[in-house]
């Protein structure tokens, strides 16, 4: 198995944590409290415009134009796809865009947007991709998940729409690149410095259980 396809194993606990969260389940079965999705979804826009800027980051440091294609392709589904199934969500709750702006991120949120700004700032690409990495692999396999586990009940779920997006070959197909992206970048690396690639991977899969849980309890701060 090559370097990038072990990655998730070798998080594999709290990559399993994170699937298990009810927050996930409770969407899979349709039972999720609504208001406790607008807090997510809310939060999740700011996110993903932080989320995005990695990306812009990634383009400044690629070497080929390749590369950089690459990596501005995925920001500008983010902001035009991914960021319109949010849109589409905050229009059946009655939040119009001015109101959305004027929501602030939780601490959490802001930790974890903050660790990725600051590795895309300090590594190179092989460090950017670490750290966007399970932001689209755990949404991936998670929605691909639920949408098997519960496709008896899937139609006419809420949150149907939402995992069908991310379950989606389109979705899958947008991050492949990553895998051998980042095997070639990781070629000539030493044992010291692969394994501060895992701990940057390890470190945002922990971050994405604990997004599910800052959601789950509508935690916009510490207290
Ligand atoms: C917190 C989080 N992580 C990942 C994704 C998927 N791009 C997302 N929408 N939000």
């Amino acid at each position: 198995m090559s370097f990038s396809r072990t990655l998730k194993d070798k998080s594999i606990t709290v990559w399993e944590d994170g699937y298990n969260h009810p927050f996930l389940h409770e969407m899979g079965n349709g039972t999720l409290d609504q208001e406790v999705f607008k807090f997510y979804l809310l939060q999740d826009y700011t996110y993903l415009i932080e989320y995005a800027k990695i990306f812009a980051m990634g383009a400044v440091k690629a070497a080929d134009e390749k590369l950089m294609t690459n990596f501005t392709v995925i920001q500008h589904a983010i902001l035009y796809e991914e960021m319109d199934l949010h849109r589409n969500y905050m229009n059946e709750f009655g939040i119009t865009l001015d109101e959305n702006h004027t929501v602030k991120p939780s601490l959490f949120n802001k930790a974890y947007t903050s660790n990725m700004m600051s590795v895309a700032q300090t590594g190179g690409v092989a460090e950017i991709i670490a750290v966007i990495f399970p932001c689209a692999w755990t949404y991936y396999d998670y929605a691909t998940r639920l949408k098997e586990q519960y496709r008896d009940s899937l139609e006419g779920n809420f949150y149907q729409t939402w995992i069908e997006n991310y379950a989606s070959d389109e979705f899958r197909d947008s991050f492949e690149w990553f895998y051998d992206t980042l095997d070639a970048l990781c070629e000539h690396k030493t044992e010291q410095e692969l394994e501060a690639i895992e701990d940057i991977f390890r470190r945002s899969v922990e971050f994405e259980y604990l997004f599910w849980d800052m959601a789950y309890n509508r935690q916009l701060s510490y207290l």
